[in-house]
């Protein structure tokens, strides 16, 4: 956890300030652990990405907008398939998924994980070599293990005794040998919210290592002879900081490969480690470096190999948010700024002895032009978030706020808890660091808001890479 120094405050809200969110010595100042590499904030005090001012980018994109800051992704791709040369890398579509991601990401030797008819046809048509994909899922239909056996795809990691049977009579049928993976149930419990988490036992994913399911699949499939086994596959959960839990989960992977090569007498070639790695979202995350992560999980798989007396298989990893995530900002017009005062009292009670209405903490409730429809992890996981003013510097003072959306619900918070310019005003712009994952791609269109563009910013200029949804399409939908 990163700390900062306390600055000048406005309103009272001590009794309201989450612990570990540090009063701002500046209220404009960004810290670059949040921000996508290339964006500052300029002379004149408004945000500026690859050079382009957010306020000029709003003129012409409108808000809300996500501007996606492709120089940042490219060099985060670069990273990864650095630090993990040795190993496979598949991006993990589904943090976010357009055909211009998808052609970046394999500009960098990157292969594509995608776990849909719908995330695999985005990747065919960005031109991704079928061999170079990968698909998951936990129910994939009879259409979508057809669509993936026709176009040739690298892997299918299977996830049901359901699943097997369904592809080894396929392979009957077309005489094609699938290229499969077991998805195995470590049983290690990531630090991290429930619904995201993936390794425990009592939920939907995989096969139970400890119950000996995984086993028995995998067993299944070199008994059978219709499918090609590559070898294991483990997704512990998303979001992760623990790197010891990616270890614990690559040891345990290993060793039950190495016992289905003894037992069997066969080489697995492959081994996947999933994603899950954990991107800074406020400074309570200090997320490791990719080449931290990639040494570690090495020496694992070395080590456990040699011990067993296996040839290292070939290592594969999923990372989706890690790449994607900080790459993106959301940027929204404010619409209304309201202080909301709470009672001082401990008791809660909002009224004085006589009577009158007691001002207590309050907060600054900003209310922005998206919401829970372009953002849904705050409601859906707890998450936090953090903002600053877009178009130009506010302050000095420092008010508590809260940024909410524009949805017929209470619990549609953008930003939970981060100070903002006392000053700000209603026609301001807002920006929300590191919304590049799982926020167009779960996007929805509760109370008919159209879902925002997506723009990609770099040095040369900006071009809309997915575009704005406007209410005539919903009508499009919309049979009478
Ligand atoms: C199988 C699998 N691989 C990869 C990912 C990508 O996870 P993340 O975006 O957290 O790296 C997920 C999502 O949690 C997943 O389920
Ligand atoms: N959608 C989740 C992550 C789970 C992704 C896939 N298993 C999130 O926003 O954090």
């Amino acid at each position: 956890m990163r700390a900062h120094e306390a600055g000048a405050l406005h309103g009272d809200f001590a009794s309201l300030r989450p612990a570990w969110l540090a009063v701002p010595e500046d209220v404009n100042e960004l810290h670059s652990y949040l921000w996508p590499r290339n964006v500052k904030r300029g002379a004149d005090g408004a945000l500026e990405m690859a050079g382009h001012k957010v306020p000029d980018l709003v003129r012409e994109f409108g808000t809300p907008a996500y501007l996606f800051d492709e120089g940042d992704f490219r060099s985060r791709c670069a990273d990864w398939a650095e630090a993990f040369d040795f190993a496979d890398v598949f991006y993990a579509s589904k943090a976010f998924c357009s055909k211009a991601v998808l052609k970046i990401a394999s500009e960098y030797g990157l292969k594509v994980d995608v776990c849909t008819e719908g995330e695999l046809a985005v990747a065919l048509a960005a031109g991704i070599d079928p061999a170079d994909i990968g698909l998951h899922g936990n129910n994939k239909s009879l259409g979508e293990l057809e669509a993936a056996l026709k176009h040739g795809v690298g892997r299918i990691v299977v996830d049901s005794l359901t699943e097997i049977e369904r592809l080894e009579r396929l392979a009957g049928e077309t005489g094609v040998r699938p290229k499969v993976m077991v998805r195995v149930n470590v049983g290690v419990e990531a630090h991290t919210h429930e619904y995201i988490a993936t390794a425990h036992e009592d939920q939907k994913f995989g096969f139970s290592l400890a119950d000996g399911d995984a086993y028995e699949a995998a067993a299944r499939i070199l008994d059978g002879g219709a499918l090609e086994l590559l070898g294991l596959h483990t997704h512990i959960g998303s979001q992760i900081f623990d790197t010891s839990a990616f270890e614990v989960s690559a040891q345990r992977a290993v060793r039950l490969q190495a016992k289905l090569q003894e037992d069997y007498r066969v080489q697995l070639p492959e081994l996947d480690l999933g994603g899950g790695y954990g991107m800074a979202l406020t400074s309570q995350d200090d997320p490791e470096e990719p080449a931290v992560i990639a040494e570690a999980l090495r020496r694992i798989i070395d080590r456990e190999s040699a011990a067993a007396g296996i040839p290292a298989p070939r290592i594969s990893i999923e990372p989706g948010r890690a790449l994607i995530g900080p790459a993106m900002i959301t940027v929204y017009e404010i619409g209304t700024v309201k202080p909301v005062h709470l009672s001082g009292k401990p008791d809660g009670a909002q009224h004085g002895p006589g009577g009158e209405r007691r001002k207590g903490a309050s907060r600054l409730y900003v209310s922005v032009d998206g919401g829970m429809s372009d953002n849904l992890r705050p409601a859906l996981y707890d998450a936090s978030y953090s903002c600053t003013l877009a178009n130009r510097a506010g302050g000095p003072a420092a008010s508590l706020s809260r940024v909410v959306g524009k949805h017929c619900e209470a619990g549609d918070i953008i930003v939970k808890d981060e100070f903002l310019p006392a000053d700000v005003q209603p026609g301001d712009l807002l920006a929300v660091p590191g919304t590049g994952a799982y926020c167009r791609s779960m996007g929805s269109n509760y109370n008919h808001v159209p879902r925002p563009p997506v723009v990609a910013v770099d040095e040369t200029g900006a071009r809309t890479i997915v575009a704005r949804e406007t209410v005539d399409d919903l009508l499009r939908l919309d049979l009478g």
